[in-house]
């Protein structure tokens, strides 16, 4: 027998929308489509893996038959990291169900590793898989006005913290590789990204728990902060074209089969329980409760914010990762300072000029 599916939200509240939803067929994406399906939404699913979504649409269309000839789950193998795939992506989804109402940036992920062992081209792997790819999508979503006019631009550290309207580009660049670069914005190139533009629309990121840094997963804390910010500057940017965008930042804790494959360590997620307050793991329909409610009417004056949803363990420690004991951190103190400052014969010593 099928495993249940259901939602706190009215049955039939999405009948008509359509979403994306990366990611879609495994894990946490998995549960976003089912409860999407269930109030009557029509989902497109769209990940790397051609053979794990096709069997996850194929179960679905099954479950959640369509009343008209076209099936309520579509795939369309798209790595988000490139924009050709993510141009075809917006354009299957136009043909097969003609408008785009729901975004959610769900796929994702990194592997673990000390910082000083993470090489160029995993370190790209991450940040495009998580920052650049979370941008193509939601910037192929929408009619990218800015591409029309071309430009150069310089990383300048600004009021960052408040997002930074039709500058978020250039805090990508920052939060990246703080270093001074200048890039062209993109151009607009496709017909199909105009939709979100003139029809309204909202958008829903997957983030994580990075507050306190990430250790072990530096390349994507620092992806995901990235995003953040990007939610911030993009919800005020497009809000004029009637586009709610917000984030979710599951803790390290989610309990999915695919999850925990990726980390080797079967007992990895259940060892993070004691520095959980809740003292138990999350689950991935909790992370759905969440996403479909900020995609729903009575999220109606919520945009660019960042929901977490971790059982306060962000409030309590690092999750995942002791530090060990070591002494190469001496305090700083007024005694200290004070010796250091004293000649041998404890005279004070002469300031240099
Ligand atoms: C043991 C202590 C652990 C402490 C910390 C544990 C924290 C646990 C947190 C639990 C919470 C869960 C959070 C989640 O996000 S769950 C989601 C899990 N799912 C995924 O992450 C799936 C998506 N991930 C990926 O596909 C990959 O990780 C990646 C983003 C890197 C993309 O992979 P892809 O195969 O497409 O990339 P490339 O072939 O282009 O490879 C690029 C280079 O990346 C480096 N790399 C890749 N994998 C590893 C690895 N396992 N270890 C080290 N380096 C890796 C490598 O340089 C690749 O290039 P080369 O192959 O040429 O060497
Ligand atoms: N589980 C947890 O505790 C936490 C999870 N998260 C985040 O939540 C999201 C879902 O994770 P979860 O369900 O747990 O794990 P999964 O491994 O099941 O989900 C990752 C999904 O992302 C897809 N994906 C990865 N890279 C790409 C890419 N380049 N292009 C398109 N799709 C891609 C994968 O499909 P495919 O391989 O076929 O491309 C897969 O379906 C991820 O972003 C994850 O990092 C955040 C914090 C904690």
């Amino acid at each position: 027998m099928s495993s249940p599916i259901s939602s706190v939200l009215r049955k039939g509240l999405f009948q008509g929308k359509v979403a994306i939803v990366t990611g879609g067929a495994t894990g946490i994406g998995s549960a976003i489509t089912k409860e999407l399906l269930f109030l009557g939404c029509d989902v497109v699913i769209a990940a790397r893996k051609a053979d794990r979504l096709s069997t996850a649409a194929a179960e679905l269309n099954r479950r959640f038959p369509a009343e008209n000839k076209k099936d309520r789950v579509l795939p369309v193998v798209c790595n988000i990291r490139k924009e050709d795939e993510v141009k075809h992506l917006m354009q299957r989804t136009l043909e097969h169900f003609g408008k785009i109402d729901y975004l959610v940036n769900n796929g994702g992920g990194q592997f673990p590793s000390p910082a000083s062992d993470i090489s160029l081209k995993g370190w790209n792997a991450v940040i495009e898989t998580n920052l650049t790819g979370t941008f193509l999508m939601c910037r192929e979503a929408y009619a990218s006005w800015f591409g029309e006019h071309g430009g150069a631009i310089v990383n300048i550290i600004a009021d960052f913290f408040k997002g930074f309207p039709f500058m978020s580009y250039v805090l990508r660049c920052f939060l990246v590789t703080y270093s001074a670069l200048a890039m062209a914005p993109p151009k607009r190139s496709s017909p199909y990204h105009a939709y979100m533009k003139d029809h309204g629309g909202a958008i829903v990121t997957i983030v994580t728990d990075m507050w306190k840094g990430w250790a072990m997963m530096s390349h994507s804390g620092a992806a995901r902060a990235g995003v953040d910010n990007l939610t911030k500057s993009l919800s005020i940017e497009w809000a004029n074209h009637g586009i709610r965008i917000n984030a979710v930042a599951p803790g390290s804790s989610i309990f999915s089969e695919t999850a925990a494959a990726n980390y080797g360590d079967p007992q990895l997620f259940q060892k993070a329980i004691p520095r959980i307050p809740a003292k138990r793991l999350g689950n991935p329909e909790e992370i759905s409760a969440t996403v479909c409610f900020l995609l729903s009417p009575a999220a109606a004056f919520i945009t660019g914010e960042t929901v977490k949803i971790d059982g306060a363990a962000s409030l309590y420690a690092q999750s995942h990762w002791e530090v060990p004991d070591h002494n190469k951190m001496p305090a700083y103190s007024w005694k200290n300072e004070e010796e250091a400052n004293r000649d041998d014969d404890g005279a004070p010593k002469k300031a240099k000029i």
